[in-house]
């Protein structure tokens, strides 16, 4: 699968929660992939945390940092890119998200809240009623999500390590269509390169 992949990075996009830093993990391990989140990048760049950002900087200023951040890194290849919820937002993230695979996490709303109520370290959901902000939020980005170049739909309940295989097989069928559908046509399939 690696080779086939030849070399071109993976960038996970979906929603807060769906999974995008953990399986992110997994799937670089799987590929012998560098792993980058750019959340993590941006804290690193700005020395303060994403929280930290908002306040001092709004969510302007977190989103300057976080298109500078996926700029760089898209120059690179064998990496696989964990982004934060919102790069979606910004249509000049798109012409950077292009340089790689895309694979929306398709989370159901419901699991996206269990898995991260009560969690400070994401502003947006320092809200009244979080749950109500995450379908809102999802409602608004969802047609963003979906350019995409593999939707990964996950009922929520799968492990990690799971959806981590189902990534990687998923990108096999986009990269090599003809290979990975039926074993009798493998044969006679060329090799992506
Ligand atoms: N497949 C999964 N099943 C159960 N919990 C998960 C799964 N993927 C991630 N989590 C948990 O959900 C929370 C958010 O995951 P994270 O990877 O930070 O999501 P994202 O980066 O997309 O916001 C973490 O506590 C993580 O351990
Ligand atoms: O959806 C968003 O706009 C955001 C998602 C967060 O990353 P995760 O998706 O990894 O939680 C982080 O970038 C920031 O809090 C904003
Ligand atoms: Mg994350």
């Amino acid at each position: 699968m690696a080779s086939r992949l030849q070399g071109t990075s993976i960038v996970l996009i979906g929603m807060m929660g769906c999974g995008k830093t953990t399986v992110g993990k997994y799937l670089a391990e799987a590929l012998n992939y560098r792993f980058f989140d750019t959340d993590a990048v941006v804290e690193s760049v700005a020395h303060k945390t994403i929280p930290e950002i908002f306040a001092t900087d709004g969510e302007p200023g977190f989103r300057t940092v976080e298109t500078q951040v996926l700029a760089e890194l898209s120059a690179y290849t064998r990496l696989v890119i964990a982004t934060g919820g919102g790069i979606v937002l910004a249509r000049k993230n798109w012409s950077y998200l292009h340089h790689s695979v895309v694979v929306w996490l398709d989370v159901p709303v419901e699991h996206l809240y269990q898995r991260i109520k009560g969690d400070s370290n994401r502003p947006l959901l320092r809200s009244p009623n979080p749950q109500q902000t995450l379908h809102d939020l999802l409602e608004e980005r969802r047609s963003l999500y979906a350019q995409a170049d593999v939707r990964v739909v996950l009922q929520g309940d799968e492990p990690p390590e799971w959806v981590c295989d189902r990534v990687v097989q998923e990108i096999a069928q986009i990269l090599n269509p003809v290979a990975t559908e039926q074993p009798s046509a493998a044969s006679h399939a060329p090799e992506f390169n």
